[in-house]
């Protein structure tokens, strides 16, 4: 399964919002269609996000070669600089969006500082998107590895919000570990919490599960802590949208109470994330930048006002998990145990570099 699709010249975008109902296919063929999926949620999910932004960053690059047959290279740059700001303003949480952007943006500084021509600039932006993309799926059956490394038998799980092919280009992170687990006969039951107010758990992660065939129940994120106190939960898997150098971690709101009621019942709480989740360069959780979402989403059920009218909403999409609450971050390149700033600089350096 997977949210998007590259034909090479086009990217078609599965409408997230419509799932699990209709599955219908965006077809974008500029930036500006790409960066719309990506504000109204069609394409949701920190790495898939990433990719797409970056595939928008390449069909622009295509639409104004077609359409603008005079313009001259430096000119083709100047606008796909504008393109990829245009980009990064979409959403502002998940730092995976601005990795791939950095990507594009540096391959056009380079292709600047060589006097590409326009084609090589295009192709050059194509490569990097689609590598971008591959990677993707090799990294989350990395993390998926890695994550079976520290359960040594069938459990049960609960995670939250998505994590899964949809939020990813492929297989997933949180739900990459779950599938691992699934395919080694490990999981006796995935409690899926349905994530209030987009629903990501109930819409998305229910409809992945139960296409694998893996054994999971929905639940409201209310009840985690009751199925927590009857022993039903033996650890706790989640994503991440962007993890601080001193390793607190951003995700979808609601994340934070769960690691509390982990902490609570003493039950393990990981973050499954690939290193383009990490911003070493934000040393704290309290300076990630979060998302505030339309009120309405939290007002309203399916379009349906449920509050009473002049009843005040507020609807932060993410919350910050400090990282003391955090047993460990399962990453491509390996596991990063109790996380602390030490901890999470020792093993930046073991894989040869600062990001
Ligand atoms: C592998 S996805 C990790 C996170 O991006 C995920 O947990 C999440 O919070 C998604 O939020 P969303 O608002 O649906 O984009």
């Amino acid at each position: 399964m997977t949210g998007l699709q590259w034909n090479g010249d086009e990217l078609l975008v599965l409408d997230q919002t419509l799932l699990p109902g209709k599955s219908e296919w965006v077809r974008c063929t500029t930036a500006d269609a790409v960066a719309d999926c990506i504000v109204s949620m069609k394409v949701r999910g920190a790495p898939a996000i990433g990719a797409a932004a970056a595939f928008g960053v390449a069909v622009e690059a295509r639409r104004l070669i077609t359409e603008h047959a005079d313009l001259k290279p430096s000119e083709l740059t100047a606008k796909l600089k504008d393109t990829v700001e245009r980009l990064g303003k979409t959403r502002p949480t998940a730092v995976n969006l601005f990795w791939a952007l950095d990507r594009m943006a540096k391959s056009l500084q380079e292709c600047t500082a060589t006097g590409c021509t326009n084609a090589q600039i295009a192709a050059a932006l194509r490569e990097i998107a689609e590598a971008i993309a591959r990677d993707d799926v090799a990294v989350n059956r990395a993390i998926g590895r890695y994550g079976m490394s520290l359960f040594h038998g069938p459990v049960s799980l609960l995670t939250h919000c998505n994590t899964g092919s949809l939020a990813t280009v492929e297989y997933g992170t949180a739900l990459g570990v779950i599938r691992a687990l699934h395919e080694q006969g490990w999981v006796k039951q995935v409690w899926v919490d349905e994530t209030r107010p987009f629903l990501q758990g109930a819409r998305l992660t229910a409809y992945e599960l139960g296409e694998e065939g893996i054994t999971h129940t929905l639940i409201t994120d209310s009840m985690a802590g009751h199925f927590m106190k009857m022993g039903e939960v033996d650890a706790v898997i989640v994503g991440a949208d962007r993890i601080a150098a001193n390793g607190d971690t951003a995700n979808k709101i609601g994340t934070y109470s769960l690691a509390v009621l982990c902490q609570h019942h003493g039950i393990p709480f990981y973050v499954a994330a690939p290193l383009s989740t990490f911003d070493l360069q934000t040393r704290f959780g309290g300076d990630i930048p979060i998302e505030y979402r339309n009120e309405r989403e939290v007002l309203e059920w399916m379009g349906q006002r449920t509050a009473p009218e002049g009843t005040a909403g507020m609807n932060p999409a993410f919350d910050v998990t400090p990282a003391e609450l955090i047993s460990a971050i399962i990453t491509e390149q390996g596991v990063i145990h109790v996380p602390d700033r030490e901890r999470i600089e020792r093993f930046w350096a073991e894989q040869g570099g600062t990001k």
